[in-house]
């Protein structure tokens, strides 16, 4: 079976519509910020939960990687060879533009809806949610410019399925991403 990645900005929703197709389908879900957070863990940072990304020491982290690209080389080559082994489904920056076969999914959504959704997952206020948003996002797009040479969120061409989150709840985005993949798999 064809394996899908799930692409998108932080916190747009890509590991609920992951977890969701998994179930459906019978894929494996396998999360990119989980193999990245392992590689935190070998560099002395204490990485759990959901929010870590979003605290002080995933910001930390994040600029670690900003200046050395070699973290996530490391979790783009093991999950580059978990996708192409088929029947997978991994949340994944980057996965989008390294592999050539399987379902290619973009979660679009604004910045605001991105904080919205992060303020209640991590229990901060809009005004942080909104700061650590925009920091992630820009970070990543520079890093993966520098390491791929290609402008993440803003090319949507290579995507099989684009789904614009911003007025669907996240049901909705689950039933839509349902439906399109079945015809794909
Ligand atoms: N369409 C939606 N509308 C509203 N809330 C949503 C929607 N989709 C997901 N959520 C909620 O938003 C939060 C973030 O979702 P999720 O953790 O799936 O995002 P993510 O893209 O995997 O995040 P990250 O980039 O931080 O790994 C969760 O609390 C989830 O329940
Ligand atoms: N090569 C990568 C790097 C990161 N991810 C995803 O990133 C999230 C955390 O990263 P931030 O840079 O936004 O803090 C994590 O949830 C992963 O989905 C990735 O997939 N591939």
């Amino acid at each position: 079976m064809r394996s899908v990645v799930i692409s998108g900005p932080p916190a747009v929703g890509k590991t609920t519509v992951a977890r969701a197709l998994a179930g459906e389908f019978g894929l494996e879900y396998l999360s990119g910020g989980d193999v990245l957070k392992g590689i935190a863990r070998e560099e002395g940072f204490d990485s759990g939960g959901d929010d870590w990304w979003d605290t002080e020491e995933g910001m930390r982290f994040l600029d670690k990687r900003s200046k050395n690209p070699e973290f996530d080389r490391r979790v783009d080559d093991s999950l580059r060879a978990l996708f192409d082994e088929g029947g997978k489904v991994i949340t994944s920056y980057t996965l989008p533009w390294l592999v050539d076969d399987g379902i290619k999914i973009w979660l679009a959504g604004s910045h605001e809806n991105s904080s919205r959704r992060m303020g209640s997952r991590d229990s901060i206020g809009m005004a942080e949610a909104l700061a650590i948003t925009r920091r992630r996002y820009l970070a990543n797009k520079v890093l993966y410019k520098k390491m791929y040479d290609f402008e993440f969120g803003e090319d949507s061409s290579i995507f099989n399925v684009v789904i614009n989150t911003d007025n669907l709840d996240a049901d909705q985005v689950i039933q839509s991403a349902k439906s399109q993949v079945r015809e794909m798999l």
